[in-house]
């Protein structure tokens, strides 16, 4: 493979921060954030990794050159690097992960489960977050299950859903009787996400708040108890602002 085969368009690369949704949330993390997205979801809170029309902020890198500001922001000391994006599965990853590996870091992604890669399994952890009706996407599940079988027995996976209504509720009901092994996560949307050009954008946490309240209540009623709700705690921290 030629060296511009293996150039990986970064658009943000930040932390050590708290990893703020999902199974590992509150755990210490460098984020390596990818440019482009193959879909385009209504409320998608990083718009500036996923419009083209913000590529000039994206810089292709090598993985020897991501990994020493990996490095260089953890200090050298190991710990977990979440690969999210844009969709960072449409990446040549498996280099930087080996590379990170060997110095004894960890590795996870965020991905919509729309491209499956053979690399996933060489993950620690894979998070799966197929989109919801109110995203205006439409989750492939034969991909998805795609994402799964590539992944095979290494990593810990879990599915991780965005609930702004009942539509999308009830997606994430379906989703998980699909995959009824998977854990589930469920977070409350921010109907606030940041404009890409303004990271100080007006958030309305209270909002957020009255979401995720509802939800669960719709969780308990519904007995499901398998379930577990989080907020994004970045959102609840730190607002719309980037890089944290
Ligand atoms: C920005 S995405 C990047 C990774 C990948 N493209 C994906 O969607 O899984 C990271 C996580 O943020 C979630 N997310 C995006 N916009 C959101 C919003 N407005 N409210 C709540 N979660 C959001 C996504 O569903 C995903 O779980
Ligand atoms: N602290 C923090 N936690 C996060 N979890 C998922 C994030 C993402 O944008 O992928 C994210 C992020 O941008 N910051
Ligand atoms: S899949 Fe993820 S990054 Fe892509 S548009 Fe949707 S939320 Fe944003
Ligand atoms: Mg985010």
């Amino acid at each position: 493979m030629t060296a511009s085969a293996e150039t990986i368009r970064i658009s943000e690369i930040f932390g050590p921060t708290i990893q703020g949704e999902g199974m590992l949330i509150g755990q210490p993390t460098v984020f390596v954030r990818t440019g482009g997205c193959d879909y385009r979801c209504s409320w998608c809170d990083t718009l500036h990794a996923v419009d083209s029309a913000y590529r000039h902020d994206w810089t292709p890198m090598d993985a020897e050159a991501i990994w020493q500001e990996v490095r260089d922001l953890s200090g050298g000391m190991p710990l977990m690097v979440s690969l999210s994006g844009g969709n960072p599965a449409i990446q040549p990853l498996k280099s930087l992960i080996r590379r990170g590996k060997n110095d004894g870091y960890r590795f996870a992604i965020e991905t919509q489960g729309s491209i499956a890669r053979d690399w996933f399994a060489d993950l620690d952890v894979l998070v799966l977050s197929p989109k919801p009706p109110s995203s205006g996407m439409e989750t492939d599940w034969d991909v998805l299950a795609d994402c799964l079988e590539a992944a095979g027995k290494a990593p810990r996976i879990a599915l991780k859903f965005v609930i702004f209504d009942d539509a999308d509720y009830a997606f994430a009901r379906e989703a998980s009787l699909r995959f009824p092994e998977l854990p589930v996560y469920l977070q409350p949307g921010n109907h606030t996400p940041p404009p890409p050009e303004d990271d100080d954008a007006r958030i309305d946490l209270d909002g957020i708040m009255d979401r995720m309240l509802w939800l669960v209540d719709k969780v308990t009623a519904d007995y499901w108890f398998s379930a577990t709700v989080l907020p994004q705690l970045h959102v609840l921290l730190w607002g719309n602002k980037r890089g944290v």
